[in-house]
């Protein structure tokens, strides 16, 4: 039996020192607030829209919903940016994406101001991983990760590390901030030849494939730590990661279930975000 890595004990570890600082906030009157620009009603934007207005109702940060139809122009949704931009009761903007195939993604991202990138897309939050500065912030969902790691006390220092997705909001975050924690890393993709021999080296798995049950019994082996990042809907439309849990579980040491893995603690690393980004505007 595999040690479960249960989100729900990270993220109310984290939980608790967000409130106590969003106290601290409040006291000098600053009321922290999460700006969410939604185009469209896309389900994923919904199923994450709601897990996060539910985290910051219960650790006291507001939510200001900047909702625009599916066909809004470029213009429309620029103006918006400024606004949430300029506003400085909102400290932190959430934009959804990927937003309609019409609208300029590029321009969106460079024209919100990296102080306010809670979600960690611009270029100033990116750079910020990568040379280990403090500007910008983190995506949050590699955060989130590292935050499991660290909660249970698995050290990294001189650790085989394999990331399966290379994508820049998940694989190659993740694979920067494994670096940092002394890690020896190799990343993975569609073009890697025989993964399950290098995914079967490894002492830290993490998965971020965004296909479901990729992972099977014979890319994992014992004493292994398995992380899987996956948020998929099976044919039964309950959610599944990109690991097959049943098989791969009894083989290795830990292993975080989908759900109530890395999801349950992204939405507190994003509020998490929020706070700090409301505390840098009073240091
Ligand atoms: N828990 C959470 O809070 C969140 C979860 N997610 C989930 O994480 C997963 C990954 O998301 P994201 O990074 O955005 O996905 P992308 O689709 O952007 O990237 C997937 C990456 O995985 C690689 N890949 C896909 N299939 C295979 C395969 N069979 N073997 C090896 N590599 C493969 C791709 O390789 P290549 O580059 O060669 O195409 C690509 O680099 C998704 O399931 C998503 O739903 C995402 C955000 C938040
Ligand atoms: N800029 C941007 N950043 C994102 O991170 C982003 C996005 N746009 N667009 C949509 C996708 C989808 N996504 C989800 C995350 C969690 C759940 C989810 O179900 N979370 C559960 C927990 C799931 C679990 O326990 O594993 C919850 O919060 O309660 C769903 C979907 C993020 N996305």
């Amino acid at each position: 039996m595999a040690k479960q890595l249960l989100g729900k004990e990270v993220a109310a570890a984290l939980n608790e020192k967000i409130k106590a600082n969003v106290e601290g906030l409040k006291a000098k009157g600053i009321n922290p607030t999460l700006g969410i620009v939604r185009v469209g009603e896309r389900p994923d934007d919904l199923s994450y829209e709601r897990g996060a207005t539910k985290r910051c109702d219960t650790l006291g940060v507001a939510v200001e919903k900047f909702l625009l139809p599916v066909d809004v122009t470029q213009e429309e949704l620029m103006a918006t940016i400024d606004k949430v931009n300029e506003d400085e009761n909102i400290h932190g903007v959430l934009i959804f994406r990927p937003l309609p195939k019409h609208l300029d993604e590029a321009a969106v991202i460079k024209a919100l101001k990296p102080e306010k990138d809670v979600d960690g897309i611009t270029d100033g939050s990116m750079v910020g991983v990568f040379a280990g500065t403090k500007q910008g912030f983190p995506p949050c969902t590699p955060q989130a990760c590292m935050e499991i790691l660290d909660h249970y006390g698995i050290d990294c220092t001189g650790k085989k590390a394999v990331v399966v997705g290379r994508s820049l909001v998940v694989g190659k975050p993740a694979a920067m901030m494994l670096i940092k924690k002394n890690a020896t890393v190799t990343i993975c993709h569609t073009r890697t030849k025989d993964m399950p021999s290098v995914t079967r080296e490894a002492d830290i798995v993490i998965v971020a494939a965004g296909r479901a049950g990729v992972v099977n019994e014979s890319y994992v082996a014992p004493g292994q730590v398995v992380i899987d990042v996956g948020i998929n809907v099976n044919d039964e439309g309950k959610l599944c990661g990109d690991v097959k849990y049943d098989t791969v579980e009894p083989v290795v040491d830990a292993i975080t279930p989908v759900p109530g893995g890395v999801g349950a603690v992204t939405t507190s690393v994003l509020v998490g975000h929020v706070v700090e980004a409301a505390m840098r505007t009073v240091e």
